[in-house]
């Protein structure tokens, strides 16, 4: 097989991953490149109608049998595995994203087999390794094996400058979370528009009172170990009170599956949900369609999750990030965010105070979204299709950000 020939394979397993990439294998199959995908998640049928969503049918598939939950033990597995996955597929490239075991194991195995790797979402940093654990490490190590570095933003590749990576295997792209946003939301509102059905039953009356009560909506979601107990409980808490003061409030959680998060949640709020007549809605993690049309109809998101944060931004949702850190510091730079951790009273009172000021709510939605413009993805196959010994479809471009 020619360079040309050999598929250019992307190995990612978790949500966040799936979404992220999806947009760089569109673009990759859109220019008529080889691309094959290889899952690493363990619920392959969590992933299936993210994998739907999307139009992708996975390749490859890593099937773990595990015998413990160690790290150590998940890493060794997804090696070995990964390792004959690539001896068989010959990639000219395998893609990788962000932290996870299956980030690393990933750019292991294909730096053992001498091929290269290009890292989507690279130079984050929360320059602390025990958190998070063990994302932040894998992050670093990555860098260390990736040929190309595909960095969110100026702040992320610079990052990367200070330890050391060359200047010529960073580029500045912009986060493909906001191609998938953005083309996900206009997928979404077409298929409303023609009358289909793309919301779950859960979310039901919370469409009705939007449109006929004028309610505000807030998207709240949290899953970080960091917040398991007294975190949640808070966060919880703090939801119930604004609901109580604003009687125009609606509020939908999708609630993380783990019990630490789930048992949390449905204690403090559950007893409400019959009070507030259809202006709380807990439910089960939505599909991404869903997800995407409720940060649109958000006036905040409440949230710990990092993809919100880029998701918030694209589709003028503000975000408070329910953290007291942040790798993604652009976010509140531009102003389209703020970090309000999970201070029962200090989440009220930021709430609140939003709501009572809407020309500072206003500022927020229209602060300039630090992560790209929804073009990532064709600046990455630029750099590939250039460096593989394609002749580009398109200047590279980078993006330089505030
Ligand atoms: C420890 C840590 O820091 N880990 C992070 C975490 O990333 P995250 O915080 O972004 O993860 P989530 O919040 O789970 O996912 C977000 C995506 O899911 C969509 N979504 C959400 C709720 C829902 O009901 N339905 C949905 O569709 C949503 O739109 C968004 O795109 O895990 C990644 C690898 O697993 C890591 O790389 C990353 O560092």
């Amino acid at each position: 097989m020619t360079t040309m020939e050999r598929p250019i394979v992307i190995s990612v397993g978790t949500r966040p991953e799936i979404i992220k990439m999806a947009p760089v294998h569109g673009e990759l199959r859109r220019r008529g490149l080889p691309v094959a995908w290889v899952h690493t998640g363990q619920h392959r049928e969590m992933a299936q109608p993210l994998y739907e969503f999307f139009g992708i049918e996975p390749e490859h598939e890593v099937i773990l049998k595990r015998s413990n939950g160690s790290l150590a033990h998940l890493n060794a597995l997804l090696l070995e595995r990964l390792g004959e996955i690539f001896d068989a597929v010959q990639p000219s490239a395998v893609l990788v994203h962000g932290d996870t075991t299956s980030t690393l194991a990933s750019a292991q195995a294909a730096f053992y087999q001498g091929v290269p790797i290009g890292h989507v979402e690279a130079g984050l940093r929360t320059f602390n390794h025990r958190e998070p654990f063990p994302e932040e490490m894998n992050r670093e190590l990555t860098a260390r094996l990736a040929h190309w570095h595909f960095a969110p933003t100026s702040k992320a590749a610079a990052n990367l400058r200070h330890e050391g990576v060359p200047d010529q295997g960073v580029h500045t792209v912009g986060n493909t979370a906001v191609d998938a946003a953005l083309a996900g939301t206009a997928r979404v509102e077409a298929l409303l528009g023609q009358g289909r059905s793309v919301l779950p039953a859960e979310l039901d009356a919370l469409r009705t009172g939007l449109r006929y009560a004028g309610w505000k909506l807030i998207t709240v979601t949290a899953h970080r170990r960091e917040n398991w107990g007294e975190g949640i409980g808070n966060i919880a808490r703090s939801v119930a009170d604004l609901l109580r003061a604003h009687p125009d409030l609606a509020v939908v959680w999708p609630v993380h599956g783990n019990p630490a998060v789930s048992d949390a949640v449905y204690a403090e709020l559950g007893p409400l949900v019959h009070e507030l007549e259809g202006r709380l809605t807990l439910c089960p993690p939505l599909d991404y369609p869903a997800l995407l049309w409720c940060l649109r109809n958000s006036t905040l998101a409440l949230t710990d999750s990092g993809g919100i944060q880029e998701e918030g931004a694209a589709l003028s949702c503000p975000v408070l990030v329910l953290r007291n850190t942040t790798e993604r510091p652009e976010l509140i730079d531009a102003g389209a965010g703020l970090i309000v951790g999970t201070d029962r009273a200090h989440i009220v009172a930021t709430v609140d105070g939003l709501l009572r000021q809407p020309a500072a709510l206003q500022r927020m939605r229209e602060a300039v979204n630090p992560f790209g413009d929804g073009t990532t993805a064709r600046r990455i196959a630029d750099v590939l299709q250039q460096d593989l010994g394609h002749s580009p479809a398109a200047e590279p471009r980078s993006v330089e950000h505030a």
